[in-house]
């Protein structure tokens, strides 16, 4: 099978930024995916459903001419959240979920819940309401490593908070262990996960592949080839709990080419293509529509999309830096190939 058509995709985890670097990547995810759920982890955070209009806003401006490509809102979750903006924000149509990042976790969290029991009364709303949770799964814990620190904040917290909010939809984000599998896997329907290409690629053995390599740097970090191998399993078992969410985060050259470079991994320029990459090497790109078209929509209540796209097994050569100037960027696989190339929409 060398040409696969799929429905139009769906990219239920993405970093856009904002201003001149939102504008610069913008294109490689309104040419692939219909919608996608955006992260709120602007400077400063989006966190009321005003800033989410506003940024929105400024996210259907940047979009190529032509592009029906929908930005999702989220809210950025913060100690202060007030329980009142849940309803605003189911009421708002735009906003569709609500982002916890642990206070310090990961890129632009310091804003970030510093307690989970903090946010009872926000998250008791979103349980009645029915609006979906969004986890950055780990532990900020300086005494836990940091390979452990997604089943750390499963066993600490998760399990407790699914305990305290049984009916809360729950989407563990950029899932990385075989806990986190088993944990979603015994969980009921509405405790769902996105997994990304290149957790589904790469074990933590790329990072120190003949060096040090900052660009295969992210949180939560990539892991043992077990966990990978966990992964691969629950993406492609047909199970509709686990989707397709990239977490392409871009980040500027030298800010990621340094003594203390930051976490993020831009993968939107061969998001699908990846995914397909992954699910071609176990023989399973029969399952790479439910996972990347079909769950998603489902867990979020959307439709599913109507249109189509074509991916062909064609190599092709990714670039070695891609942006302009101070938004220069170096994407997953720069100088390499992928496997699989994306060949545009049928109607
Ligand atoms: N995944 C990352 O390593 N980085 C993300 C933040 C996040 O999703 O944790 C970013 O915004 O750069
Ligand atoms: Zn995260
Ligand atoms: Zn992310």
């Amino acid at each position: 099978m060398d040409t696969l058509i799929l429905t139009r995709p769906d990219d239920w985890h993405l970093h856009l930024r904002d201003g001149a670097a939102m504008q610069s990547v913008l294109p490689d995810t309104a040419k692939r995916f219909a919608r996608a759920i955006v992260m709120p982890n602007l400077k400063p955070p989006v966190r009321s459903v005003e800033e989410a209009r506003a940024y929105r806003k400024r996210i259907l401006a940047a979009l190529p001419a032509g592009s029906d490509f929908q930005p999702l809102m989220t809210l950025y979750l913060t100690d202060n959240t007030d329980p009142g903006e849940i309803a605003r924000a189911q009421a708002s149509g735009f906003v569709h979920a609500v982002k916890y990042y642990p206070a310090g976790a990961t890129t632009n969290s310091d804003m970030g819940v510093t307690d989970l029991s903090r946010c009872d009364a926000v998250f008791a709303e979103m349980e009645r309401l029915g609006v979906p949770l969004l986890l950055h799964g780990e532990v900020t814990d300086a005494c836990v490593d940091v390979f452990d620190r997604e089943a750390v904040f499963i066993e600490r917290h998760l399990i407790p908070l699914t305990r305290k909010f049984p009916a809360l939809r729950i989407v563990l984000e950029h899932l990385t262990t075989q806990q986190g599998v088993e944990f979603v896997n015994a969980a009921p329907a509405n405790v769902a996960a996105t997994i990304t290409a290149h957790h589904l690629l790469y074990n933590r053995n790329a990072m120190f592949q003949g060096g040090i390599r900052p660009h295969y740097f992210c949180l939560p970090i990539l892991k043992r080839e077990q966990h990978r191998q966990a992964l691969i399993a629950a993406a492609t078992s047909g199970s509709p709990k686990f989707f397709l969410g990239t977490d392409s985060a871009p980040h500027p050259v030298g800010v990621k080419e340094s003594a203390c470079g930051c976490a993020g991994i831009y993968t939107a320029h061969a998001a699908l293509e990846l995914y397909a990459e992954a699910f071609d090497a176990v023989g399973k790109l029969d399952r790479l529509e439910g996972f990347a078209s079909q769950f998603g929509a489902d867990f979020y209540g959307l439709p599913r999309n109507s249109s189509r796209v074509t991916l062909k097994r064609e190599t092709w050569a990714v670039p070695a830096m891609q942006g302009l100037g101070e938004y220069s960027l170096v994407p997953l696989r720069a100088g390499e190939n992928v496997r699989w190339t994306f060949a545009g929409s049928v109607d």
